[in-house]
């Protein structure tokens, strides 16, 4: 059995609240009747498909008023606002659920959560039957609940016996021409959806589904379209709860709906679905103690809506520049040296996890403080999801920055690709999208330093100025030269100068041109691990470990042309003049410690 936290402190509530024996089991449809008093039951869905449930949860009861947000959600989903808007408001009326108040100046009923506009809901269901239109609730019911529900076909009968009220409700609508179906079909579909069958986990999964942007978190079907949310949320929020909706969006702050065989469903957005279950019923129609329940949880876990939330810029995961962050491409000294104080003009703001409005503000205003005088990249890299609005503000910022001639780069990396594809066309737009954030702060430092060396035209390096053999007197060199035989290697622009793999036989000193060092990714893009310039050299590793094949492919960048020392000579010459062996091995063992600390570096910088 798997521990969690939830349980208990659900456990904890439901103890407190077993002896709450206020309110009065519903008698106005003679079937609720028969329902236990004692029934009580507490259950959580999360968004990604767990469900939590203490006491009766298993324990079957209509669903009520409860549908009608289902229903609601389900009208949009197929006919889209306008025409459910022309049919039922969404102004609350304070008034009773069952209340025969019409809004005559819009002639519709108030709002979907009160009977005269559920029922103007439920005649929007298709089908010319009663049973194609109770096949097409019951499937829309269904999707929520990720299981086929059935209609309890004693309380229908209960309630199409004695549903007087609602019958004058749905005449006066038709005498209003407001019904989109006879009144009899719509009352028909109305007393059925009501009459559905549920328990308490299949409430806490309904509310889920509405929480989980509209797909049902155990089934992955999506019930309905997000964009609907806002109005179907909206709706329970200022409705759900007749004329106690004030106060329970004052105590609360949760879009919620009752039913009054003693249900409460309750959404918290982006996170859960909750649902409590109790026959006994204040005199507005709401179970006391799933109020109750539903209350204390809000309270303890401070689910609020509008409770304080933590400030958007937690996105803003840090912001870095160009003295500290650099780009992996091989740089001569002049422009290393000019990187180091020029550095400051080049920022790199990094965001993670979901991106709100606020945080993408930010974001774009830290970037929107530099681009006027120097560089600036975004990584989205470790975001998890962009918000609209959020997306909305790259855009526009994209726009402002071609406008002002200017441009910046943006890392969509594996979680901003919402916002890369929500750019407007990118011709009029300032964004340069780079696949990753190596290549965008190359170009940013190309940017700053005018250009940037090491494009291959240089005139080659001789021997000498290779970094390898720096620790070598003039007279080391000419021992080298006169025992070792040098090659001299062209490797033009998108050649490869070494794979993976090939016997790991001689070593390369660069001389002119640049290279990219970088894992081959079976059906992916290489990993890009260093870029080496006039003076660096590879597969020199080959002299201090007798592993015989190259580890990494080494590709030209540009035109390049490289020394080649054979491992096997240089091998005996370091026999045979071992002191100016120790020296070359003494730069590459310092050369190592500069790569290590670097590797460190990159690895505390993914760890922060
Ligand atoms: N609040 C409710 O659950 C009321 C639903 C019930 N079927 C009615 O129409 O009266």
């Amino acid at each position: 059995m798997a521990i969690d936290a939830l349980t208990g402190l659900v456990r904890q509530i439901h103890d407190d609240l077993a002896s709450l024996a206020d309110g009065e089991v519903a008698t106005y449809i003679p079937e609720l009747a028969k329902a236990d008093p004692e029934h009580f039951a507490i259950a959580i869905a999360t968004v990604d498909g767990e469900v939590f449930s203490v006491g009766d949860a298993d324990v079957a009861f209509t669903i009520q008023s409860m549908s009608k947000p289902f229903a609601y959600a389900a009208a949009l989903d197929r006919l889209g606002r306008a025409a459910v808007l022309g049919r039922v408001g969404v102004e609350p009326t304070g008034d009773a659920f069952n209340a025969i108040v019409l809004d005559e100046v819009n002639n519709r009923p108030f709002n979907p959560m009160v009977n005269a506009g559920a029922i103007a809901v439920s005649a929007l269901f298709p089908g010319d039957t009663a049973g194609a239109r109770a096949e097409a609730m019951l499937a829309a019911l269904s999707r929520f609940a990720g299981r086929p529900l059935a209609v309890d076909d004693a309380v229908f009968a209960s309630e199409s016996e004695t549903g007087h009220r609602n019958r004058a409700i749905a005449w006066l609508m038709l005498n209003s021409g407001m019904l989109a179906a006879a009144p009899d079909l719509a009352l028909d579909t109305y007393f059925r959806q009501c009459s559905v069958l549920v328990d308490t986990r299949d409430l806490a999964v309904m509310a889920a589904t509405l929480a989980a942007g509209g797909v049902n978190p155990r089934t992955g079907e999506r019930a309905v379209e997000a964009a609907h949310l806002p109005d179907v949320l909206t709706v329970m929020l200022t409705c759900g709860m007749y004329d106690y909706a004030g106060q329970w969006a004052w105590e609360v702050g949760l879009p919620a709906k009752s039913g009054v065989a003693g249900g409460v469903v309750a959404v918290v957005p982006g996170q859960f679905g909750i649902a409590a279950y109790s026959p006994r019923l204040d005199r507005i129609g709401n179970s006391v103690r799933a109020v109750a329940a539903i209350r204390r949880l809000s309270e303890r876990l401070s689910l609020h809506g509008l409770a304080a939330r933590p400030d958007a810029g937690g996105a803003l995961r840090r912001v870095l520049d160009g003295r500290t962050l650099r780009s992996k491409r091989w740089r001569p000294a002049a422009d290393r040296a000019c990187l180091d104080t020029a550095g400051d003009r080049l920022v790199v703001v990094e965001l993670a996890g979901q991106v709100p409005v606020g945080a993408a503000e930010r974001a774009i205003r830290r970037v929107g403080a530099m681009v006027a005088a120097g560089e600036a990249v975004v990584d989205l890299d470790r975001v998890t999801g962009v918000d609209p609005g959020a997306v909305v503000l790259f855009d526009a910022f994209g726009v402002a920055l071609a406008a002002a001639g200017r441009s910046a780069w943006l890392v969509p990396g594996r979680g901003g690709r919402a916002v890369a594809d929500g750019l407007g066309p990118l011709a009029r737009t300032g964004w340069h999208v780079a696949a990753g954030l190596d290549e965008a702060v190359e170009a940013a430092e190309d940017r700053l330093l005018g250009g940037g060396a090491g494009d291959g035209r240089e005139a080659p390096l001789p021997l000498a100025a290779a970094a390898l053999l720096a620790g070598l007197s003039p007279e080391d060199l000419d021992l080298l030269a006169a025992e070792v035989p040098i090659g001299h290697l062209a490797v033009p622009k998108g050649a490869a100068a070494a794979r993976v793999g090939e016997p790991a036989d001689a070593v390369f000193l660069v001389a002119s041109g640049r290279f990219r060092v970088q894992l081959p990714i079976a059906g992916g893009a290489p990993v890009h691990l260093n870029a080496l310039g006039p003076g660096d050299s590879f597969g020199e590793m080959a002299l201090m470990d007798d592993v015989p094949l190259r580890s990494a492919d080494v590709v030209a960048e540009t035109d390049a042309t490289c020394h080649v020392l054979p491992i096997a000579a240089l091998r005996a010459f370091g026999q045979n003049h071992p002191l100016v062996m120790n020296r070359i091995l003494s730069r590459l063992a310092a050369d190592l410690g500069v790569r290590l600390r670097r590797v460190n570096d990159t690895i505390r910088s993914l760890l922060v």
